[in-house]
């Protein structure tokens, strides 16, 4: 864990993560991500609806790399919570299929594949609404210690 920390103290997590870039409703520089969970043993999926615009352009109409990126640990990382674990990304793979078209409505969707023990395994995919699938990704996610966060206050 990075050994400083700009949180205040006292704070629940949800409270920790409100700025969050990828879900923070009040980040106004953030992508303001709204997941839809599926929560079922055997099937923990986490869906949004994803519209950017020229401000997160990288080829001339399309998303830019990085901000697919995004997309994808935003979208896997909110399957940790259903699972019950605080995780970060320890690893993450993104095939990039097909250019990802701005200002069009896109589906993101992820997956929780397997764990092992500390190890969370997750894909996803960000799909045109034509169904085209334009990109892919796995995360391997590393549950944490949720003490640790603490210890990070000031
Ligand atoms: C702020 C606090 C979090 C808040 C969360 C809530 C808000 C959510 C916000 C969400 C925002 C979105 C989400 C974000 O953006 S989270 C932000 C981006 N992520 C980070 O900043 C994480 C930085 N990294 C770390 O802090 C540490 O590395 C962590 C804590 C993750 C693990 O450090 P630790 O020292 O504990 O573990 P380790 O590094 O020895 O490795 C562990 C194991 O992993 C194995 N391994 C490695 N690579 C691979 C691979 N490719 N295939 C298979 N296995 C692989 C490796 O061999 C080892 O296995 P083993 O030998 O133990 O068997």
């Amino acid at each position: 864990m990075p050994p400083e920390s700009h949180l205040p103290a006292g704070k629940t997590l949800d409270e920790q993560a409100s700025h969050c870039f990828g879900c923070s409703p009040i980040n106004p520089i953030g992508l303001q991500l709204t997941f839809t969970l599926t929560t079922e043993a055997e099937n923990i999926t986490a869906t949004a609806t994803v519209q950017l615009t020229r401000n997160h352009e990288g080829p001339p109409g399309y998303l830019h790399g990085g901000i697919i990126a995004t997309l994808m640990d935003e979208a896997m990382s909110k399957l940790n919570r259903p699972l019950n674990l605080i995780a970060m990304t320890r690893n993450l793979e993104v095939d990039y299929l097909r250019p990802c078209p701005i200002e069009t409505p896109l589906t993101l969707t992820a997956h929780h594949l397997h764990r092992e023990g500390r190890k969370l395994f997750h894909s996803a995919t960000l799909t045109h609404p034509d169904g085209t699938v334009l990109a892919t990704a796995k995360g391997l996610f590393l549950a944490i210690d949720p003490a640790l966060l603490n210890r990070r206050q000031p």
